[in-house]
């Protein structure tokens, strides 16, 4: 069947609803990944208005190659690779029927990335990216994007495997998209540091079930020390939900929680705790998102949400802060605007529709803020 995203129509293959995601012998092809997508064009569209040098790019897991030929579009010069080799195939296609050069080959990304340096790669696997990411670090000049779909390992869920696969410890708490991204992004940053080179994440988000980071690539080694200087620990109490961060990666965890005094209190880590994106770069995105774009609204809504977050390592939610304090929800815009009277930095956070970022204390916002019921 056809599909047209970004204003190129590309073959995938058919299913009754729409998206096959590998299952039997299908190519994988999932259409509520066209976001993802679209930011990834006009990530690398200002990507390259920031780096003209950059034009090689590896899809190094292609599947149907639609996020190659995009690319190829946008006149990178792309290579798309699968271990699938009806995959391989369907890519050729969709890059020739689309009158675009690039190639497409029958790899091991982990191989091909050991053999070749690209410009840009671009990690897209089903589930965790770790077993590609130190082929990707090792063998990229400028920019790695990667994606994680196993958002239960990353946030703790599945707090075994997020340990075997991440390399840190996961906890599973009210703000688990980011506990997912910060997880995800402490390990890609360890990871690059083993070749001396800082990830530096200029954009990033949490988006239905996956988690996407753009990270540009700086090979001296001085700023890789740097970067692990943003992990971290996160200490967030189970009872009251108050949580504390400390850069560092020995913890050093509390006898008690300082604002309840439980002792409860769950230890995060290392986590990134640093900023997720670049802001102004955020911004240049969200310029480059353009009307072909089948999820342009939705892209700009959350690059502006993301560009805006205040950076803090942790979000709280509303509802459930209300829940708490056996409280009815209030407007978003209502409750920030309380928050921001009584003078403390209060934005909206993109994790969610009720998420949102502040300086203050679980007290100080119990005090600033009214019941949604007056
Ligand atoms: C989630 S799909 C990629 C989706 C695609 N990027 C898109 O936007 O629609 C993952 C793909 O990775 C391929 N794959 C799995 N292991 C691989 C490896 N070691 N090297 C290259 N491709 C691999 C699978 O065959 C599958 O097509």
């Amino acid at each position: 069947m056809d599909v047209r995203e970004g204003g190129l129509t590309v073959e995938v293959p058919g299913a009754r609803d729409g998206a096959s995601e590998g299952a039997g012998d299908d190519v994988f092809y999932n259409p509520t990944q066209e976001l993802n997508r679209d930011v990834t064009v006009a990530t690398l569209r200002a990507y390259r208005e920031r780096d003209d040098r950059a034009s090689s790019y590896l899809d190094a897991m292609a599947a149907s190659g639609i996020r190659g030929v995009r690319a190829a579009a946008e006149g990178f010069d792309v290579t798309c690779a699968d271990l699938d080799e009806d995959a391989v195939e369907l890519a050729r296609e969709n890059l020739a029927r689309n009158g675009l050069d690039g190639e497409a080959v029958h790899r091991n990304a982990n191989a091909l990335m050991h053999e070749s340096v690209f410009d840009v790669v671009d990690l897209d696997p089903f589930g965790t990216p770790v077993p590609f990411a130190d082929a990707a670090f090792a063998s990229t000049r400028d920019l790695v994007c990667v994606t994680a779909t196993d958002t239960a390992p990353l946030c703790g869920a599945h707090q075994n495997s997020g340990i075997r696969k991440y390399s840190t410890l996961p906890q599973n708490t009210d703000y688990h998209p980011e506990m997912g991204l910060r997880v995800l992004l402490s390990a890609m940053v360890r990871t690059a540091a083993r070749y001396d080179k800082a990830a530096v994440p200029v954009l990033s988000h949490v988006t239905r079930h996956y988690a996407r980071a753009y990270l540009e690539l700086d090979a001296r080694a001085t700023k890789a020390d740097e970067l692990l200087e943003e992990l971290g620990h996160v200490y967030h109490c189970e009872d009251c939900l108050e949580r504390d961060h400390e850069f560092g990666l020995i913890a050093h965890p509390p006898e008690a929680c300082p604002a309840c005094g439980s002792s409860r209190t769950l230890v995060a880590g290392p986590l990134y705790l640093g900023p997720i994106c670049e802001p102004a770069f955020v911004e240049s995105v969200r310029e480059h998102v353009t009307e072909e774009m089948g999820e342009a609204k939705r892209a700009r809504s959350m690059l502006d949400t993301v560009a805006e977050e205040f950076d803090r390592p942790t979000h709280y939610d509303q509802h459930r802060l209300c829940k708490l304090w056996n409280r009815s929800a209030t407007g978003m815009d209502e409750f920030l605007g309380e928050l921001r009277a009584a003078g403390y930095e209060a934005t909206r956070a993109h994790y969610s529709g009720t998420a949102f970022k502040t300086d203050a204390s679980i007290a100080e916002m119990r005090e600033a803020t009214t019941d949604g019921d007056g």
